[in-house]
């Protein structure tokens, strides 16, 4: 049985229409990579399945019920931009992110003390024991969004939703974080879904690769459709190499390979 299932499910946004006929089933502990170009509805679709906004038209359930609306300990979220706490030490970020995320409000007393433990925990676990007492200012792009990843891991959410969450880092460092993500998935068996800009890190880190596009157009009101799911890629064991996308799928429209995978588009 799927997991995660999405049925029909449409989104417009004041006549405008986002995403369209989007159909997907997901298992539980699936990493699926989400590509397309700018502006065609990929963190929208991360919205609806965070529940933050409920689709114009079909369905989403996760585990047979409906999303629920507090993201808790279903779903954890990382966005692009670091979204930690400033003024909060790195030890505190994670304590307040977990009485957040389970909506148990602020620590006191005993169970401060017994959060603050839980957070070195989950500080060891990603590398960041030896700051926990730094204000997030002093660390690193990288060590940054390590604690922002934390921060969604603190409520041991079943889904972790991560939008573009490497494409502010240097190379060296996005490396470094996919060997983190990797390592993190094969501890907690979560369902995870990523979007991103990069196709080579949607294959290395994905077992499939959605690519959203607009199948429809026209030319006069080019707002009128939405994008879907065009093509769904097997990516499990490296699946097909990504530079060899095009001998698959020939009709990966040239925009989106430039903008996802510059490197095999052709002239333009
Ligand atoms: N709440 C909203 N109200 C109105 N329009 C919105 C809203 N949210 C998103 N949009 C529009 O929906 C379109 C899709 O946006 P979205 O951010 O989902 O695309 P994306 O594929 O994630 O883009 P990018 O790759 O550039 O991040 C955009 O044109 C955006 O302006």
């Amino acid at each position: 049985m799927s997991f995660v299932s999405v049925t029909d499910v449409w989104q417009s946004y004041d006549g405008r229409s986002i995403i369209e006929r989007v159909n997907l089933d997901v298992a539980e502990g699936e990493f699926v990579s989400i590509v397309g170009a700018s502006g065609c509805g990929k963190s929208t679709f991360l919205r609806l399945l965070l529940a933050d906004e409920r689709p114009t038209r079909g369905t989403i359930r996760i585990d047979g019920g409906a999303p629920a609306v507090e993201p808790g300990r279903e779903r954890g979220v990382v966005f692009q931009r670091y979204s930690v706490f400033p003024h909060m030490s790195v030890r505190d970020n994670i304590v307040a992110a977990e009485s957040f995320a389970t909506g148990l409000g602020r620590f006191f007393g005993a169970k401060l003390r017994a959060a603050r433990a839980r957070a070195d925990g989950t500080l060891d676990r990603i590398g960041l024991a030896h700051v926990a007492g730094n204000y997030p200012a002093t660390l690193s792009g990288g060590m940054q969004q390590r604690l922002a990843i934390g921060q969604a891991l603190t409520a041991r959410p079943r889904i972790l939703l991560l939008d573009e969450p490497f494409g502010a880092l240097d190379p060296g460092t996005r490396i470094a974080m996919h060997d983190f993500l990797t390592e993190l998935r094969a501890e907690t068996a979560m369902t995870v879904f990523m979007v991103t800009h990069d196709l080579s890190e949607g294959f290395k880190l994905g077992d499939r690769v959605l690519v959203f596009d607009k199948p429809r157009w026209d030319p006069d009101y080019p707002e009128k459709f939405g994008a879907t799911i065009t093509y769904d890629f097997d990516a499990r064991d490296g699946g097909i190499p990504y530079q060899r996308i095009l001998e698959k799928a020939p009709g990966l429209a040239p925009d989106i390979v430039s903008d996802i995978a510059p490197d095999i588009a052709g002239p333009a």
